[in-house]
C-alpha cells in the first residue's frame, strides 16, 4: 500500500480523495493535513476514514506521494518549506496557474512533479482531468499517478502550455455549466414547478445532452437535430447568437487565464 499525504483538506483535496476511496480504496493509505483548521480535519476523518495530522512534516519523509491542494498563492512558500524533506516522493499539485516549471524550481534537482487539473466531479469519479508531467517523473511514478487519476474519472496528458490554456475549459467551466443550470432552474420554477422538480428537469436534460455528446456526435449536428428549421429552438438560438454568447464564453475563458497568471 502506498502512502499518500495531502497538504490541504479543502474542497479539491476532498473531491479527489473521495473519488480515490470509491475506486482504489486498497491501494493507498491516505493522510490529510491542512493549515490549522482542526475542525475541518476532524470532519474529513469522520467522513472518509482517513488519517489526519496537523503537522505534515511528520509524514512527508515516509510518504510515497505528496498531493498539494492549497491555494495557488500559498504554494511556492510551501514548496520551499517542503524541499529539505524530499527524497524520491512524487509531488503533484492541483493549483491553477502553477505549472511544472514552478513546481520543480524550489525543489531539489531531480524531484518528480506533476501538475494535475481535475474538477469537482472528482468527488463522484467523473472529473475530466488534465495533467502535465515534470521532466523527472519515471514510468512507475506516472503509473501511480494514473492509478490515482483513474479513481476520479478520465485523464488526458497535455503539455504545460496547453494546461494553462485549458484550465478554464475543464477546471472552471463546470461552474459555467452550473450557472446555466441555475438560470434554467429559476425559469422552470417561475412556471409553478417546485424547486426539486425544476432541478430534476434541468439536471436530466444536461445529463442526457452530455451523454449524446460523449457518444461522439458533434455539437453542431446535435444542435441541428434539436433545432427544427424555422422552429422555436432556432428562434432561441438566434437570440443567444445575437447577444454574443460565443464572445461571452471567450471572454470568460480569457478572464480565467489572466487571473491564473496573477499568481506570479
Ligand atoms: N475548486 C475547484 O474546482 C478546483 C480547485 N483547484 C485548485 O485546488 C486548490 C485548492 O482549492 P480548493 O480546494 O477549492 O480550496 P479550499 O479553500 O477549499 O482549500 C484550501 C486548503 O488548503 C489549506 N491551506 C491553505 N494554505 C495552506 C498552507 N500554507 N499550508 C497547508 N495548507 C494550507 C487550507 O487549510 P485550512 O483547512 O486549515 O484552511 C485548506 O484545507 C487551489 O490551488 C485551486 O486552484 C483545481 C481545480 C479545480
Ligand atoms: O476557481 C479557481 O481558481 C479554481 C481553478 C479551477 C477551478 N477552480
Amino acid at each position: 500500500m502506498q502512502k499518500l499525504l495531502t497538504i490541504g483538506a479543502g474542497r479539491m483535496a476532498q473531491a479527489v480523495i473521495s473519488g480515490i476511496l470509491q475506486q482504489e480504496q486498497d491501494r493507498f493509505h491516505i493522510v490529510m493535513s491542512n493549515r490549522g483548521n482542526v475542525a475541518r480535519l476532524e470532519q474529513v476523518k469522520n467522513k472518509y476514514g482517513v488519517e489526519i495530522t496537523t503537522n505534515w512534516k511528520d509524514h512527508v519523509t515516509n510518504a510515497d506521494i505528496l498531493f498539494l491542494a492549497v491555494p495557488p498563492s500559498q504554494q511556492q512558500s510551501l514548496l520551499h518549506e517542503m524541499s529539505p524533506y524530499l527524497t524520491n516522493q512524487l509531488v503533484f499539485s492541483v493549483a491553477a496557474g502553477v505549472g511544472v516549471r514552478e513546481l520543480e524550481a524550489p525543489l531539489p534537482e531531480g524531484a518528480a512533479v506533476a501538475w494535475v487539473m481535475p474538477n469537482t466531479a472528482a468527488e463522484i469519479g467523473q472529473s475530466m482531468t488534465l495533467y502535465a508531467l515534470g521532466q523527472h517523473v519515471n514510468e512507475i511514478q506516472e503509473k501511480t499517478l494514473l492509478t490515482i487519476l483513474k479513481g476520479i474519472g478520465p485523464a488526458q496528458r497535455v503539455t504545460e502550455e496547453q494546461l494553462h490554456a485549458l484550465t478554464p475549459v475543464t477546471g472552471s467551466a463546470p461552474a459555467f455549466m452550473y450557472y446555466v443550470a441555475e438560470v434554467l432552474t429559476r425559469l422552470a420554477r417561475g412556471k409553478g414547478v417546485d424547486e426539486a422538480v425544476a432541478q430534476q428537469l434541468v439536471s436530466q436534460m444536461i445529463l442526457g445532452s452530455a451523454r449524446m455528446l460523449s457518444s461522439g456526435q458533434k455539437p453542431k449536428d446535435l444542435i441541428d437535430q434539436v433545432a427544427t428549421p424555422g422552429g422555436s429552438t432556432a428562434a432561441g438560438l438566434k437570440v443567444l447568437q445575437t447577444e454574443d454568447l460565443d464572445g461571452m464564453f471567450e471572454r470568460a475563458v480569457q478572464a480565467c487565464v489572466e487571473k491564473n497568471k496573477e499568481v506570479y
